[in-house]
């Protein structure tokens, strides 16, 4: 709704839908009738409209565009239309964001003014629309086409000094927006509203619009290729160049409906909710995000400055809070230093921050070789070499130094949290804290909870994980978690489609038309075959198996034959110029897809009899996708993981699969889950041998229902007791 109020003779309508004023029916209705009332009412000269709490409106509530209430009467488009069309002069008085909607209304209004901290912007390209009630018409009108198809694509926010410089503010004010608004509209209310009437004006200098826009548009399909929102946002801007509002707007109109019901659209709100849902968690017994009190914490500490425990201690610092980092000696910790300090220093040369900062932020750095100093910490990250046994030894010492309410967290991606947190007398407030590289800049923590964690651990390392900037899922434990437990058919099956007929460069050109910007043997050569060859070892040494023999690996889906042919041959990857791929040098990016490979693929199919096959695109699309989503189906069977939606919000954040799709299991919903179960029963009954095909007992139950169950329900046909 939007509450309405006189000031003199200054109506104030302020939009009340908290947290962030979505523009959703009620708050729509509330302004076009507060409009209506105060130019009916004669003691009215001005009208102020601003946001209640926290900020100015954020944009349509995105949930009415699947229900429908969108486009219930009046509708966004009219809500603007109807500000502008008023006689009174109307001030948008902006605090905090003005997005999407949010700022259509305040295009709409005549005048506009903001507080200093204020951000405003377009982000509907990231949830698959576009500013379709006038955003795309209005906004270059104001400030010309070339910064509209900047902001408009990008979905970028713009603080209020640069939306001052490009005219979108026509003030930046101190102290109370609404006091300041409500000022200023007594001092415009004389001055005629001709010429204010933005759907009125031309777009300043259109001479090169057709060149702006094609290069725009060949920006954003170099950029977001197969997205379709972009697209129509540079279609609707450049109509707005060429044609009257009235015209504009209805192109803009048809454009937005379109990709209001697009997959895409769809997927992309998913995905803006499921991330949301993701720090929400709960466990066995109830205790959830909304029960149990998180400890505070004051100051951290990480335990190895290597390429993880360097990049946790920055995340650390960015959050302001002090960390120590423990390193195994002078020079490892000299080298942690140093890694820190240079990113801060190209963080600055970059512009990203200022000097200043960059110094403030590392005196809360402290280095020590002294695990006695981690007397007093509250929450310990350990990131040293993935072993067990150091891994134990280091979290006994931890035990012993920290204090008794300390939280000791693991780095580990893949090791038994219980069988860590065994060296310590606090299992109870032991987890895992699984970071992804490099970890100062990805978003996603896999947060482990292990058999005895208690719910104020899982709180308190849920809020720290937001406070230092990630978006926390809480998991089950179980070998590899969810991430990497899902990664490992998917990359089985991208080694044993070699073995039968492809090639490299073909498996991974499938899966990167898909949407997955590194194929998965590129994500080998990346990773090192040398590390993914240590991991087969260690694998089938904990399975009791000789990692050398295939008839003890090959059931267990541990036999890779070509990439241990190239690991002996000295091809560990890019690191050294060649591994799946060859590179133009060590170290390079580019993958040239090589002859050499071939050879020795085609060798070893004819030593072991394999007639070779050609290998249709469908099969490489569904052998690597379908097993990845039928093991990520297993997780939510048995608890590791308890939503679907945080299954996607880790695949989406942790390993680049193609958000348009919403993530693995919003894109089995999409499949429908019948014909995936088919497919899936299909590659069992021709690979009975690999474990991974063994159908997800959760799909075929799902997959017999009469109608398609919603993915928000899944959970409730998962038969076993969560591991969370
Ligand atoms: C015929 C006409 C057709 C219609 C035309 C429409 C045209 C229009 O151009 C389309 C739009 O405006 S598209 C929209 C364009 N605008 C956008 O895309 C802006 C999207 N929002 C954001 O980017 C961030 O929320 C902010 C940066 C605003 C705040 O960040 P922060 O402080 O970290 O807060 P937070 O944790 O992120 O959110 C807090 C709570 O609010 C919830 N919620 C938020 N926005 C919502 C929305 N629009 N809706 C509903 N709910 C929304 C959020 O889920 C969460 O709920 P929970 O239940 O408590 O978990
Ligand atoms: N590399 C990745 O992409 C990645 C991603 C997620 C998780 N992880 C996990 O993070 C952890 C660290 O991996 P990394 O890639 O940073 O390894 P790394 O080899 O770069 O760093 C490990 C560091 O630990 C230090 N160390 C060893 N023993 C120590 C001790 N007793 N006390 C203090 N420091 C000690 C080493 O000196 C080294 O600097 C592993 O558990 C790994 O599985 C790695």
């Amino acid at each position: 709704m939007a509450d309405y109020r006189k000031q003199g003779d200054v109506a104030v309508l302020h939009a009340n839908n908290p947290p962030v004023n979505a523009l959703s029916y009620h708050v729509r209705q509330g302004l076009y009738d507060g409009i209506e009332a105060a130019e009916k009412d004669p003691s009215v000269k001005c009208i102020v409209i601003c946001g209640k709490g926290k900020t100015f409106p954020v944009g349509a509530d995105i949930r009415e565009f699947a229900s429908g209430s969108a486009k219930k009467f009046p509708n966004l488009i009219e809500v603007c239309d109807k500000i502008e069309a008023c006689t009174k002069p109307v001030v948008a008085a902006i605090h905090g964001f003005a997005l999407g909607g949010g700022l259509e209304i305040s295009l709409g209004c005549h005048y506009r003014i903001g507080g200093t901290s204020c951000k405003v912007g377009f982000p509907e390209v990231n949830i698959g629309v576009l500013p379709g009630a006038g955003g795309t018409q209005r906004l270059p009108r104001v400030i010309g086409l070339k910064p509209s198809l900047d902001i408009i694509t990008s979905g970028c926010h713009v603080g209020a000094k640069e939306a001052l410089k490009l005219g979108i503010l026509d003030k930046i004010v101190q102290g109370d927006v609404v006091t300041e608004g409500i000022k200023f509209a007594k001092s415009v209310q004389n001055q005629p509203l001709h010429g204010r009437r933005v759907s009125t004006m031309a777009v300043p200098d259109v001479s090169q619009a057709n060149a702006l826009c094609n290069s725009a548009m060949a920006e954003v399909k170099r950029k977001s290729s197969g997205l379709l929102a972009p697209v129509a946002c540079v279609k609707s801007l450049r109509v707005a160049a060429q044609t009257p509002y009235k015209d504009g707007i209805k192109i803009e109109s048809a454009l937005m409906l379109q990709l209001m019901t697009s997959g895409q659209a769809k997927a992309l709100q998913y995905a803006f909710f499921a991330e949301r849902l993701a720090s929400k968690w709960q466990v066995p017994g109830g205790a959830s995000h909304a029960t149990v009190t998180p400890r505070p914490v004051k100051s951290c500490a990480v335990v190895g400055g290597g390429y993880m425990g360097s990049g946790i201690v920055m995340c650390i610092l960015n959050a302001g809070l002090p960390c120590i980092l423990v390193e195994a000696n002078q020079k490892f910790l000299d080298r942690g230093i140093k890694m820190i300090q240079g990113l801060y220093a190209g963080s600055v040369k970059l512009g990203k921050m200022s000097e200043q900062d960059a110094k403030k932020t590392l005196s809360l750095l402290k280095p020590t070789l002294r695990y006695e100093d981690l007397k007093d910490v509250d929450v310990v990250i350990e990131a040293v070499f993935e072993d067990m046994k150091l891994k134990q030894e280091v979290f006994g010492k931890l035990d012993k130094v920290c204090k008794k309410d300390a939280l000791l967290c693991s780095n580990t991606s893949t090791l038994n949290i219980d069988k860590i947190a065994s060296a310590t007398r606090r299992p109870d407030r032991v987890m895992g804290m699984h970071f992804f590289a490099p970890a100062y800049y990805m978003k996603l923590l896999e947060n482990i909870r292990g058999a005895e964690t208690s719910p104020q651990t899982v709180a308190t390392v849920t809020q720290l994980s937001v406070k230092i900037g990630k978006v926390p899922v809480l998991v089950g434990n179980c070998h590899g978690f969810v991430g990497n437990r899902m990664m490992a058919p998917y990359t089985t099956e991208a080694q044993r489609l070699l073995e039968e007929g492809a090639y490299p460069h073909q498996v991974d050109q499938v899966i990167e038309e898909f949407g997955i910007p590194i194929g998965p043997l590129k994500v080998g050569d990346l990773t090192g075959l040398d590390v993914s060859w240590k991991i087969t070892r260690e694998v089938s040494r904990m399975l009791g198996l000789d990692h050398t023999k295939r008839e003890d690996v090959e059931p267990f889906g541990l036999y890779f034959p070509v990439r241990n042919a190239l690991y002996e041959k000295g091809r560990l990857g890019r690191k050294t110029g060649a591994g799946f791929y060859k590179y133009e040098k060590a170290g390079s990016k580019v993958a040239i897809p090589d002859p050499l490979v071939m050879d020795i693929i085609d060798h070893h199919c004819r030593e072991e009899g394999i007639d070779r096959r050609r290998i249709p695109p469908q099969e490489i699309y569904e052998r690597c996708l379908y097993s990845l989503i039928n093991e990520g189906f297993k997780t939510l069977e048995e608890g590791i993981a308890a939503r679907p939606e945080d299954v996607d919000i880790i695949w989406l954040l942790g390993y680049g699969w193609p958000r348009y799709t919403g993530g693995p299991m919003h894109f089995a919903s999409q499949i429908g889950l019948r014909r995936l179960y088919g497919r899936i029963e299909y590659y069992h009954n021709k690979y009975p041998d690999r474990d991974h095909w063994t159908p997800s007992r959760l799909l075929k139950t799902l997959s017999q229902q009469e109608h398609p169950v919603p993915l928000a329900q899944w959970g409730q046909f998962a038969s076993t007791t969560s591991r969370l």
